[in-house]
């Protein structure tokens, strides 16, 4: 890998008695599509809220393109680049598609060529994602699988230089899935953007991945090439379900 464009090393955090991280590090190049995957509970979240600056880790630095973040808001962190999507979607219902993509851009001044400037960057967003026909939509009633992509869609409102996608495909079909992986793909290489993927759906993230950290109970438990990782007996038993040597089947919940 390059220099990384994300570096998280040494993340602790604990609720309480809860041990959430401990001693994590991952890095994510430039145009690099990096999986994060473990069980339920394994700490994905707690991770993207770390390094998004929701949550400020006991232990541990995060690190934006060599500088020390760790201590950055994390509106300082969405206006340099650092964007996010959540698990249980926060699209603002009550807006249009398009109206939820003009209010997640950065104002650089009230001037009404300002405004147009959002609104065009919206709509040619907007295109980039195949939603054209839903910009005047109301996100509030939109079908879960079209409401992921506007989500995608929201954190490529202004272009991100990190990505972290937090159970993207959830809830959609094969085809929406396609088309999610299809948009992801393209960030990364066109805007050499890092993308960190968090994802219970293994096919998606070894499809799209071509490196895999897998966390469990905190920790990491393995790092690698995606084929590597699914062929390591621990995170098999771990994770994917299976013994080594068994057929392979789909993550268990825990
Ligand atoms: N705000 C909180 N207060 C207390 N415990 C928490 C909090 N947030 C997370 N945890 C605990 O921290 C651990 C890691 O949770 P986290 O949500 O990061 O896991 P995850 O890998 O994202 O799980 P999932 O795949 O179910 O989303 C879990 O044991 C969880 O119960």
């Amino acid at each position: 890998m390059s220099r990384p464009l994300l570096r998280a090393s040494g993340i602790d955090v604990r609720f309480g008695g809860v041990h959430a991280l401990r001693d994590v590090t991952v890095s994510v190049g430039p145009g690099e599509i990096c999986g994060l995957i473990g069980p339920n509970g394994a700490g994905k979240t707690t991770l993207f809220d770390v390094v998004s600056g929701i949550r400020r880790p006991d232990a541990g630095t995060v690190e934006y393109d060599g500088t020390d973040i760790t201590r950055r808001s994390p509106v300082w962190r969405a206006r340099h680049g650092v964007r996010r999507t959540f698990q249980r979607q926060q699209l603002f219902g009550q807006l249009t598609v398009a109206d939820n993509l003009v209010v997640a851009q950065d104002r650089r001044g009230g001037a009404r060529s300002e405004a147009r400037r959002r609104r065009e960057r919206a709509a040619a967003v907007l295109h980039d994602c195949g939603l054209d026909a839903l910009a005047d939509s109301y996100a509030g009633a939109l079908p879960v699988g079209q409401a992921r992509m506007v989500e995608l869609a929201r954190a490529l409102a202004d272009p991100p230089r990190v990505l972290l996608l937090d159970e993207p495909a959830s809830g959609t079909t094969a085809e929406e899935r396609r088309k999610l992986a299809a948009v992801i793909r393209r960030t990364a290489e066109e805007e050499n953007c890092a993308v960190l993927l968090v994802e219970h759906d293994v096919a998606f993230v070894m499809e799209l991945c071509s490196r895999v950290v897998v966390l469990d109970l905190g920790r990491v438990l393995a790092e690698g090439a995606a084929a590597e990782v699914r062929a390591d007996p621990a995170v098999r038993e771990a994770y994917l379900g299976a013994g080594p040597g068994s057929a392979e089947g789909d993550p268990p919940d825990r």
